[in-house]
């Protein structure tokens, strides 16, 4: 049978207790995996995210030549070509369904002197690319998409890039990495500057591989040509996968529950403010610096929590949570509005209109506008239902989530994705008390 027809059952009732380690940020293990290929030397990775999307990235990597080991439980030795050390891949590099592999790696891949082409699933090849494209070409970039501008992406190597001054149209982290990383090969200065921030995970481990990266205010600058030093990365846990038990064990009377080693940095962290807003009770406990990323424990217990308008400005930094946000705000006291998130209709589903569905499936009134939706909080418990969660690994982990605070059974269909950002959220899940199993439709 396949696996797309994997399904989630959770059973009402129960609440979230115990001290967890998610596994490893998503955004932080693909830069690993990339920035660790092309510099000098070995880079040890710890925390590593072994999900589908980051072994994509670490698969595509192999085959433009880098030997990486995969040593067991998070780590992994990448053997560093150097900047100009890639080999021209022998067949087209499948990225399954992770839009930060495809539009980071054709930034680099824009910078070789071979063709490439990238392909992915049925829902990445929905996906646009012209984002990356544009400016890509306007560095000297000879790359295409489909007429649509979505994959597959063909790039033609072999042409000299220069740097430009970009200034991003839409907030986006992929945008932005994907030309600082052309802008290693580029001749001059490559600057890019973002309309809002967005996560600055590239920036910062540029900088722990010794390369010099300029950041102003809005805009982060780069020159081509440098060289990029080995060194070890500790991965923290993924906050956009401890987001989930955060609006869990907020719903469920009796929650208390501690996730361990989250990564904090400022520019991911949108979800505790609004989940904090709606009157959550999280506690950030022992912030550190590891690795040029701060990490924290978190402490979250159950509080009643109400609706919001969510400050736009926080959209960027939450980008990922809001399935999770809004089964938080389906089961608050009091309507919630999200405004400024057109950007949720093109990630690995339309976020807006599969989550507004899965909503209505449970008996909640949502409206989805075009660059957000209108929640009108139950005040405490949903109705459970059938919801479709489109191959979409954030809607079919937001929904197990509802389970919480429903008041009979919800079965989310088409959850294998899953193991694309979070491998294990099952047992995890069983493991601090949520009453959920996973079956074959
Ligand atoms: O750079 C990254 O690692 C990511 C950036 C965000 O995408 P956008 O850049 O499209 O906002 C986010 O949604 C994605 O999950 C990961
Ligand atoms: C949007 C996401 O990832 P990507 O763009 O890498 O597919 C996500 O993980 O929610």
């Amino acid at each position: 049978m396949p696996s797309s027809k994997l399904s989630f059952h959770v059973s009402p009732g129960g609440c979230l207790k115990g001290r967890v380690r998610v596994p490893g940020d998503k955004s932080i293990s693909h830069r690993s995996i990339m920035l660790g290929a092309l510099a000098d030397g070995v880079t040890e990775v710890t925390g590593f995210l072994e999900g589908a999307d980051c072994l994509a990235t670490l698969q595509a990597m192999r085959a433009l030549g880098v030997s990486v080991e995969t040593l067991g439980q998070g780590h992994v030795r990448v053997h560093g070509v150097g900047v100009d050390g890639l080999r021209a891949p022998a067949a087209p590099l499948d990225l399954g369904n992770s839009g930060t592999s495809m539009r980071l790696m054709a930034g680099l891949l824009s910078g070789q002197p071979f063709d490439s082409t990238l392909t992915g699933d049925a829902s990445l090849s929905r996906r646009p690319m012209r984002r990356v494209t544009g400016p890509l070409t306007d560095m000297g970039a000879s790359i295409e998409t489909t007429p649509d501008g979505t994959p597959p992406i063909h790039v033609h190597g072999g042409g000299a890039l220069r740097g430009i001054r970009y200034d991003m149209p839409v907030a986006s982290a992929q945008v932005k990495s994907a030309l600082l990383l052309a802008g290693l090969y580029a001749a001059g200065e490559t600057c890019v500057r973002e309309p809002a921030p967005t996560r600055d995970h590239t920036e910062r481990m540029l900088a722990g591989f010794g390369y010099a990266v300029e950041r102003d205010g809005n805009q982060v600058c780069l020159r081509g040509g440098g060289r990029l030093r080995a060194t070890r990365v500790d991965v923290p846990a993924d906050i956009s996968s401890a987001a989930f038990f955060l609006v869990g064990a907020s719903l469920a009377p009796g929650s208390q529950l501690v996730l361990e080693h989250v990564g904090i940095n400022p520019t991911r962290t949108g979800v505790i403010d609004i989940l904090r807003m709606m009157g959550a009770d999280i506690e950030v406990m022992g912030a550190r610096e590891v690795g040029g990323e701060s990490v924290a424990d978190l402490r979250v217990g159950y509080a009643l929590l109400h609706g919001i308008d969510i400050p736009e400005e926080l959209v960027p930094l939450a980008i990922d949570e809001f399935p999770a946000i809004f089964v938080a705000a389906a089961c608050a006291e009091g309507t919630t509005r999200l405004t400024g998130a057109a950007e949720l209709r093109v990630k690995e589903s339309d976020r807006i209109q599969v989550m507004a569905d899965g909503l209505h499936a449970c008996g909640v009134d949502a409206q989805p506008t075009t660059d957000g939706i209108v929640i009108l909080g139950t005040g405490g418990h949903i109705q459970g239902g059938n919801v479709d969660s489109h191959g979409d690994h954030r809607i079919a982990m937001a929904f197990a989530m509802a389970g919480l605070c429903s008041t009979s059974p919800i079965t989310i269909a088409d959850c294998a994705n899953v193991n694309t950002s979070f491998p294990g959220f099952i047992d995890m899940a069983q493991r601090i008390g949520l009453n959920i199993k996973a079956g074959e439709a």
